[in-house]
């Protein structure tokens, strides 16, 4: 009689070290790990208990840990099978072939003698666990005899209970037999693991280049001198707004009640007249003037007569409409001082930096703008102003004067006209230590673009060798643009490099660009995110894709199905760029992002 096999999939946790992303969501080599692990453990088991958020079942409380996990998954599954393979969600290499080694294991006596008191009467082990290529256990890659974890449980919650346990405690005082599966087992814990995992999906970009980066400093600077940067801390207001009662509108501040006699001195915008009102009497008051002490209301001359009989002063009568008006801003009738008016990661927009200097701030603290240079690459380009006839297999620079505008619109502050780097190492090695001028030494970024293949003229990679560089993103899972790199100089300076083909270049300037000032900055970004008709026809498998997106003149968008990157043109006349990722469906929302 062979035994029957069910599985625990945990898929909860944290991901602390993942910025605290849902693990199960992440995506390697263009499929989610959850879904690679389920696939391995559904040809070896039968029932199958995934335990998480959205799964079948969770741990009590919420968060408890790895051991309470397995203990609902292991009530979940109840007495229905023998054998119980325990699995966690981030193994995305895992196959079904070492489940399979692991099961077997069960069988027979432990290959390893662990010196340990045997629980299984038989004298086999209570569970086999995997080890991975540097030697270290698996502890979340293991079969048990279902019996020996019930037990094994039961014990642990009678000593100190299940919450907050580690889950090694679960194979001391264990017969265990292990069983070396190496690659398999390999877990990814980190973003820089998920990066090291070839070209990573276009929806870990921002995440990848978080984990992997370090924000710029920190700066404090007059607001005029800071727009374009990134709060770095709260905008709280050293003032109220408005700081002193003023008049909103032309017309009459009045005292107590009318009708009123018109004998105050008028006020203008700027006058800091110190004479007050007395009851029953009226003053004409301009917009943004200091309510006169005394007055309580103010009155547009709209919602007022003014009559003048014989020789007195003229009289100001409230007409009926005006019952419940008041044209008088009472000091901080806007916001108190103390009010926070936008949190960190907020750009200073035009209309931010206007904010801040009606809060009276004198110097706000932020994060850059992020300061970059263009510099091409391939000596087939020629400076965009060459005249014809060009030379055979020449052509003119087509992307680099525009990207500084498309990286502008991302958030990176592009100095001067993009340089060039001919395609040699040499040439290279001084971009990448600053040798190659100041404009490329003083950068925060470095643009870069071609040079992203593996082609024979291609010299970016042994030079970012080289230079010791740190690559931090190496290809992304979406067309066009697969090829593009970003790596940490060690100087401090962050090397993006495009690829060479113009639309490619523009795609990953406008989508990872973006990302790259969110890493640097801390900026905080909504994702505009808007219905498109024809989206299952527009994706494709295995990649997003990214297309040229115009307004349709009803309200939405239309996709260009087709797009050829080695020119511009396609984009022409598309203000925004639709971010189409695999499997889209009609009905489905897609981030559009204004490239220019
Ligand atoms: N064996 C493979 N070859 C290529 C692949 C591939 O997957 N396997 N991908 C292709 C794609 S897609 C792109 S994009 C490019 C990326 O390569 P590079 O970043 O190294 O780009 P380059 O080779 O330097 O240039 C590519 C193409 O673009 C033209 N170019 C470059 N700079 C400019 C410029 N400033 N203005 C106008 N045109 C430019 C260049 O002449 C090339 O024609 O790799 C493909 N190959
Ligand atoms: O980067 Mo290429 O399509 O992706 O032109």
């Amino acid at each position: 009689m062979t035994d029957s096999v069910g599985a625990i999939v945990l898929a909860g946790g944290r991901g602390s070290r993942l910025g605290g992303a849902d693990k199960s969501g992440i995506t390697i080599a263009g499929r989610p790990m959850l879904e690679t692990v389920v696939g391995a453990v559904a040809a070896v088991a039968g029932p199958v208990v995934t335990v998480g958020p959205g799964g079948d079942t969770r741990e009590e409380p919420a968060f408890s840990g790895p051991v309470a996990g397995i203990a609902a998954g292991l009530a979940a599954l109840a007495d229905r099978v023998d054998l119980v393979v325990v699995v966690a969600c981030d193994l995305p290499d895992l196959d079904a072939e070492t489940l399979r080694r692991l099961v077997a294991a069960l069988g027979r006596p432990p290959a390893d003698s662990t010196g340990r008191t045997a629980t299984d009467s038989t004298g086999r082990p209570a569970a086999a666990l995997a080890v991975d290529t540097g030697g270290r256990d698996q502890y979340l890659l293991a079969a048990w005899h279902r019996r020996a974890l019930a037990a094994r449980l039961e014990a642990l919650g009678r000593s100190g209970g299940l919450a907050g346990r580690p889950v090694r405690a679960l194979y001391d005082d264990e017969v265990v037999t292990r069983v070396t599966v190496g690659a398999p087992a390999r877990d990814v814990d980190t973003w820089a693991e998920v990066a090291a995992s070839g070209p990573i999906a276009l929806a870990h970009v921002r995440a990848v280049l978080r984990a992997g980066l370090t924000p710029l400093p920190t700066t404090a600077r007059p607001p005029l001198e800071a727009a374009g940067a990134v709060l770095a801390a709260p905008l709280v207001a050293a003032d109220p707004m408005p700081r002193e009662p003023v008049s909103a509108m032309d017309g009459y501040a009045l005292a107590c009640e009318g009708p009123w006699r018109l004998t105050g001195r008028a006020r203008r915008a700027g006058d800091d007249s110190p004479a007050g009102l007395v009851a029953g009497t009226a003053a004409p008051i301009a917009t943004g003037a200091l309510v006169p002490a005394g007055s309580d209301r103010v009155l547009r001359h709209e919602l007022v007569e003014v009559t003048r009989d014989g020789s007195g002063p003229a009289v100001v009568t409230a007409l009926p409409r005006a019952a419940g008006q008041n044209d008088l801003r009472p000091a901080g009738e806007d916001w108190a001082a103390g009010h926070e008016l936008a949190d960190a990661g907020a750009t200073l927009d035009p209309a931010l930096t206007s904010a801040a200097l009606s809060a009276g701030l004198t110097s706000v603290t932020v994060r850059g703008p992020v300061r970059a240079v263009v510099v091409t690459t391939g000596d087939e380009i020629l400076p965009a102003h060459t005249p014809s006839p060009l030379p055979p297999g020449r052509i003119r620079d087509t992307v680099g004067p525009l990207l500084v505008e498309v990286l502008g619109r991302a958030g990176l502050a592009c100095s001067g006209p993009p340089g060039h780097c001919p395609d040699t190492a040499e040439a290279m090695d001084a971009v990448l230590t600053g040798r190659a001028g100041s404009a490329t030494s003083d950068a925060d970024v470095v643009v870069l673009v071609g040079a992203t293949g593996r082609g024979v003229a291609d010299h970016l990679r042994p030079a970012l060798d080289r230079a010791g560089a740190t690559i931090v993103l190496d290809g992304v899972r979406v067309r066009p643009g697969g090829s593009q790199l970003v790596a940490a100089l060690p100087d401090g300076r962050v090397l993006l490099g495009l690829p060479g083909n113009p639309l490619a270049a523009v795609s990953a300037a406008a989508t990872t660009g973006r990302a790259l000032v969110d890493a640097l900055t801390g900026r905080s970004r909504p994702e505009v995110l808007v219905p498109v008709p024809g989206l299952d026809r527009a994706a494709a498998p295995g990649r997003t894709r990214i297309l040229p997106a115009r307004p349709d003149g009803a309200g939405g968008w239309s996709l260009s199905a087709r797009v050829r990157t080695a020119h511009l043109a396609d984009l022409a006349g598309a203000p925004a760029l639709a971010v189409v990722p695999e499997g889209a469906a009609s009905g489905d929302l897609v981030e559009i992002i204004d490239w220019i």
